[in-house]
């Protein structure tokens, strides 16, 4: 500790012991962030005690068994295992008692209603119970969940000082440092890709996180003022990307009625600097952005502040499936297939290309507007590369299948929902497979080689 002129500028510990090889560090929640974040930390030197409530996924990890979408975080965690730098356990408490750092990227859930928007806090709230159990003096939480502006300061600082008796900034750190990645380069995107965003609950908390990523962030790190600041530079990245895919759905519906190919428009559009159009599609799915308008929008309530735009863009993104749903109807009358008869094949149930991520996948609104217009389960067929079961699917008596050329087979009506790589084919390809010829690409990922409706394309039913 360095005093001088009355300021204390304390210098970072943690950064010293991951320097050392000494820091140990526990990952809470080892889901498609937490893999990521456990890999990174294994990958620059720290032991890593993974966390997780299902215990299934952790008998799996300490038995060597790493499944992930990731190769390069397979490798790494298998190393790891290996080697005895990385646990896993269900045992929140001794993971904080064993650890210097914390890291939180358990799920926050939206809970909505058709009258009122909630956020379930529940899952943050058990793990810093978790935390503070264990919590030492001297140790950094950081949360890394994405959650609404103050969460960290009104939810997780009470309830580590609660539950450890000690004081954040004083005795112990805490920081929030959002997390930036996009699940099938998350690795290199808190490694190579991206700044890392910290902020502390003081400037203690924040300079310890801080100096602990710029050992991590090849890309170097972001130090804001708050992390309610922090907490909301997360969320403005997501609002923003959900209000320019609402403008690119809206925009394609017009451009498809002026026959206008939307895709050569965009890429002219985005020739200039400071036009980033985004792509229309099926839909926007994920965990991420459908939900953090919604912890704005919950936010913005609680202090009387109206957000028509995220709001709309929101309902726009929303519909878009049910849209999908009704092209594809249009474009079977049109052809002279009969909905009622038809063999209907959707490719994609991943709410995004080349993942098996299929969390508020568009695929499930198109498949529930189909049936809610009287199309029976037995006329579905689902076709996804990466996902091999699928609970929902199953319920509803719809086939899943991985194989492409026998769901497409004898088809009449083929609907893309997901821009998976597999499916940047030639549209005569699938034709050629196909009884009826009414394919509605609705990602835009086929080459249209041949007649059908691609959602960018100006041929739109
Ligand atoms: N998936 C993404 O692309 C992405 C990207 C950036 C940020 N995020 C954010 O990261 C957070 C985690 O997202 P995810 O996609 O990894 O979620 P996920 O659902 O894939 O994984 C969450 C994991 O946390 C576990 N868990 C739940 N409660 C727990 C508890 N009390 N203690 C320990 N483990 C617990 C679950 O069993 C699960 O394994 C979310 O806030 C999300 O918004 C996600
Ligand atoms: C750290 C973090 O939270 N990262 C998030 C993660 O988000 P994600 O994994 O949810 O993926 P997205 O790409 O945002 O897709 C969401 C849905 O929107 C559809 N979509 C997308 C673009 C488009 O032009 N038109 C569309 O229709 C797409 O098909 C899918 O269904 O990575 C993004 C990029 O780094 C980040 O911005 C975003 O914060």
């Amino acid at each position: 500790m360095v005093t001088f002129l009355k300021k204390v500028i304390s210098t970072p510990v943690l950064a010293d012991l991951l320097r050392r090889g000494e820091l140990v560090v526990a990952v809470y929640g080892l889901g498609y962030v937490g893999m990521a974040l456990s890999a990174a930390w294994a990958l620059a030197g720290a032991r890593v005690i993974g966390v997780d409530i299902n215990s299934g996924k952790v008998e799996k990890l300490n038995s060597g068994v790493v499944e992930y979408v990731e190769k390069d975080v397979v490798d790494v965690l298998t190393h790891a295992i290996r080697s005895g730098k990385f646990t896993a356990t269900t045992d929140g408490v001794v993971a904080s008692i064993r650890s210097h750092v914390k890291i939180v990227a358990v799920p926050v859930f939206l809970k909505k209603s058709a009258t009122a928007i909630d956020v379930d806090f529940s899952a943050l709230t058990s793990a810093a119970k978790s935390i503070g159990a264990g919590l030492k003096k001297g140790d950094l939480v950081i949360v890394e969940s994405s959650v609404p502006p103050g969460t960290t300061e009104e939810v997780v600082r009470s309830v580590l000082e609660g539950a450890s008796g000690l004081v954040a900034e004083e005795d112990f750190y805490l920081a929030y440092s959002p997390e930036r990645v996009m699940v099938g380069h998350a690795l290199k995107d808190i490694v190579e890709n991206y700044p890392k965003v910290v902020a502390g609950v003081g400037p203690r908390s924040a300079e310890e996180a801080a100096e602990l990523y710029r050992q991590v962030a090849k890309r170097g790190v972001l130090v804001l003022e708050s992390t309610r600041e922090a907490e909301f530079e997360k969320l403005l990245e997501g609002v923003y990307r959900d209000v320019n895919i609402a403008v690119a759905n809206e925009m394609a519906k017009l451009a498809n009625t002026l026959g206008i190919s939307f895709r050569r428009a965009r890429e002219a559009a985005n020739s200039q600097p400071y036009s980033h159009v985004h792509k229309p599609g099926s839909g926007v799915g994920g965990n991420c952005i459908p939900v953090y308008p919604y912890f704005l929008m919950w936010t913005a309530a609680k202090y009387g502040v109206d957000l028509p735009l995220t709001r709309t863009a929101r309902f726009i993104n929303e519909k878009q499936p049910e849209e999908v749903a009704f092209a594809a109807l249009r474009a079977m009358l049109k052809h002279g297939v009969n909905p009622a008869a038809a063999k209907i094949v959707i490719l994609g149930l991943a709410f995004r290309g080349d993942v098996d991520d299929t969390r508020g996948s568009p695929t499930y609104d198109i498949i529930a507007t189909l049936l809610k217009v009287g199309i029976k389960s037995e006329q579905i067929t689902v076709h996804d590369p990466y996902v091999k079961q699928d609970m929902l699917l199953a319920r509803w008596g719809i086939a899943l299948t991985q194989d492409l050329e026998s769901a497409v087979k004898g088809a009449d009506v083929v609907i893309i929902s997901t821009d998976h790589s597999a499916y940047k084919i030639k549209a005569s390809v699938l034709l050629s497979l196909m009884n009826s010829q009414v394919v509605v690409d609705a990602r835009g990922v086929l080459t249209p080689d041949a007649d059908i409706y691609s959602i960018d394309s100006g041929r739109w039913p």
